[in-house]
């Protein structure tokens, strides 16, 4: 569904990715590895659209959607909710910027609210949430218009166990719809459980890339 070809990324004088080509497909986990400054967030932020100014081409072979905003759903290494209000406020304002409203838009929040594990607390303030469920918020904040494919950087950093298995098994549904996921972490023990192929990334290139199994075996 998606393909890169020679993606490079320069900041003044910093060369953050350098050459990179990798192709993504529907119903699977991609897990994306390498230390700190390696490139990742830069590689993820390229593919949502977050960053445009880069050389090489990224191309959506599924010309199915209008455009990447409706494609992708981009949840961020930092929670980016609003603490003051209900997580149902949080969804409503998040789906209203994907387009979302009236029926839909209340059916898809209820959908979400039960993914994430929080149906019997979307009216409580965000405030009062724990850290992992203000994770589990912010990845359904990302999850309303049913986006095709999900970038999650480091979603797990800090979160309990059990809304660490409410977002592996997000995961495993979102497969089974079909959806591409690329997930973004330091954890190898996770990349094993979830991901069918990994990209092991360093200085801002390719170090290793391909299939969890065969990688392990390497
Ligand atoms: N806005 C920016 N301006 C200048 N340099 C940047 C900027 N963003 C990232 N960098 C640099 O680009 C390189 C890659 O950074 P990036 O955040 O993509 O790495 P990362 O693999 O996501 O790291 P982490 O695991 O710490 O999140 C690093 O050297 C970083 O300092």
């Amino acid at each position: 569904m998606l393909n890169l070809k020679s993606v490079k990324k320069q900041y003044e004088r910093n060369m953050a990715l350098n050459d990179i080509s990798l192709n993504f497909s529907r119903g699977k986990c991609y897990g994306l590895v390498g230390p700190n400054g390696a490139g990742k967030t830069t590689l993820l932020k390229i593919i949502s659209s977050i960053i445009q100014d880069f050389d090489g081409s990224l191309t959506f072979t599924e010309a199915s959607r209008a455009n990447s905003k409706e494609i992708i759903g981009y949840i961020p290494q930092e929670i980016c909710l609003e603490e003051t209000v209900t997580a149902w406020d949080n969804l409503s304002f998040f789906g209203k910027i994907y387009g979302l409203k009236g029926q839909t838009l209340k059916l898809r929040i209820n959908e979400v609210l039960n993914d994430i594990g929080l149906t019997d607390k979307a009216k409580h303030k965000v405030s009062a949430y724990s850290g992992g469920m203000k994770r589990r918020l912010n990845i359904g904040c990302a999850l309303l218009h049913t986006p095709d494919l999900i970038i999650m950087d480091e979603p797990t950093i800090g979160i309990d166990p059990q809304s660490r298995r409410y977002i592996f098994n997000m995961i495993e549904k979102l497969k089974e719809h079909g959806c591409a996921i690329i997930y973004a972490s330091h954890y190898m023990e996770e990349i094993e459980q979830i991901c069918d192929e990994a990209i092991f990334i360093d200085k801002g290139n390719i170090a290793e890339n391909g299939r969890v199994d065969v990688l392990l075996q390497k």
